[in-house]
């Protein structure tokens, strides 16, 4: 058994139905929790519309590889097809961490798969919902989300804003 922190977005087409889609079928995939859907303006160089994002955690008998599945699973029901990298997509989920039942993190550099994401840190889009979903929030060899956050630009992070009230 494993535990992955998933980062879903979308800025193409019906964003929330989009999203709203691929946290019910992970329903069925050990949901431990998901946050409120966030507005958020485009993270990266790419000039595109806005995008809507989440965190969820799921629990399951995935290793990191079976959650990388997973994720492009989500995506390719998504229709999603890949084109600019950073640019507009109907649905985009990134593995962010996968924990092992002992607490022990998953490190890889493979560019397959890297572990933890290696530019969550950096993303408003992510530490914003994850530390609403989880306070407490670690990501390995970066510390914890709240001090991640209180370390990016304050605009950067007031710019992310709750879209949904209620999950
Ligand atoms: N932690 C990870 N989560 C998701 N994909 C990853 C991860 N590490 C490596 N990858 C690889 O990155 C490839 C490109 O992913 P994708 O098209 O979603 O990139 P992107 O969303 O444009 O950029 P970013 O990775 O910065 O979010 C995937 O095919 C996947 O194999
Ligand atoms: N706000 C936001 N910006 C992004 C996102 C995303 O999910 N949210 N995904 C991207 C793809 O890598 C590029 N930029």
């Amino acid at each position: 058994m494993s535990r992955a922190v998933l980062s879903l977005g979308g800025n193409l087409g019906d964003r929330a139905g989009t999203l709203r889609t691929a946290l019910r079928a992970l329903s069925g995939e050990g949901l431990v929790a998901r946050s409120v859907l966030y507005q958020t303006p485009p993270w990266g160089p790419v000039e595109q519309p806005p995008f809507l994002n989440a965190v969820a955690v799921v629990r399951g008998d995935r290793d990191a590889a079976g959650w990388l599945a997973l994720a492009h699973e989500l995506e390719q029901a998504a229709g999603r097809t890949r084109e600019v990298r950073w640019g507009p997509r109907s649905l985009d989920v990134d593995v962010v961490t996968v924990t092992a039942d002992d607490g022990t993190p998953v490190v890889s550099d493979d560019p397959v798969l890297t572990l933890p994401h290696p530019r969550a840190h950096e993303r408003a889009f992510v530490l914003v919902p994850w530390a609403d979903l989880d306070p407490a929030a670690q990501l390995p060899g970066h510390g914890a989300v709240r001090d991640l956050l209180a370390a990016l630009p304050a605009e950067d992070v007031a710019a992310v804003q709750r879209w949904e009230h209620q999950a």
